[in-house]
């Protein structure tokens, strides 16, 4: 089975892409559609499992809540890994109803074999690096990559501050990836938006900037006037 195709398209447009992590789970439909409703089409889901990362947040329970919503708007949930041996939930996510499943280098020795697993069952397939971990991790797998996720803070916390290198490593990943989608993920507000779309970022993870804010479709557009976006 190929990736998904309408995933992967939407994620080659400059995009927002609110994160959940963020929102008010006693309320999460709500939220969700608020940002949808304000133009969102990728909502970004954050997956942390108390050993890659300390947190522990969210599963496919949610993923298989939100989806129908979200797929009735036409929009995707892209789904961000933050687990030790990831290869070992794709399918249970893709089941659940994940567009894109982004793993991180760092969180397997089978890199390449979860990138295709993740294919196989239908899904768009990315990686993601941490601050730490230079851009080239991500060469030998290009061929199989949808999406190429550069962390611009330490994941498993959402409201830390961007981490400025990330500008100058977002280049060098477009430089790597020409013709990959490149999202960029911590610290994006209407201050570090501009600067990271123009440094080769296409989709703009944003959970605090948005759900952190009195009004989120407000905030929403605000990102996206200053990122460029569709
Ligand atoms: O993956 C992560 C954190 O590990 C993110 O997706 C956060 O949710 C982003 O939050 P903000 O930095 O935008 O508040
Ligand atoms: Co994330």
């Amino acid at each position: 089975m190929p990736a998904n195709e309408t995933a992967t398209e939407l994620l080659r447009a400059t995009r927002i892409a609110p994160s959940i992590l963020s929102a008010d789970f006693a309320r999460l439909g709500a939220q969700v559609d608020e940002v949808i409703a304000a133009g969102a089409r990728v909502i970004h889901v954050d997956v942390m499992d108390g050993h890659f990362v300390p947190p522990i947040t969210m599963g496919p329970i949610v993923v298989s809540a939100l989806a129908d919503r979200v797929h009735a708007a036409g929009a995707i949930l892209d789904v961000h890994l933050m687990i030790e041996r990831p290869e070992r939930q794709v399918a249970e996510f893709a089941k659940a109803g994940a567009d894109s499943i982004t793993v991180h280098a760092e969180a397997t020795p089978h890199l390449n074999y979860a990138l295709a697993a993740i294919r196989d069952a239908g899904v768009s397939a990315a990686a993601a690096v941490n601050p730490g971990t230079p851009v080239g991790a991500l060469a030998e797998v290009g061929a199989l990559l949808d999406m190429a996720l550069c962390m611009s803070v330490n994941p498993g916390w959402g409201g830390q501050p961007f981490i400025a290198a990330s500008l100058d490593k977002l280049a060098r990943l477009r430089g790597l990836l020409p013709s990959t989608a490149i999202e960029v993920d911590g610290g994006v507000d209407a201050k570090t938006a501009g600067p990271c779309a123009e440094h080769g970022a296409g989709v703009l993870v944003a959970g605090s900037a948005i759900f952190g804010a009195k009004d989120p479709a407000a905030a929403y557009a605000a990102l996206a006037q200053a990122a460029g976006a569709v």
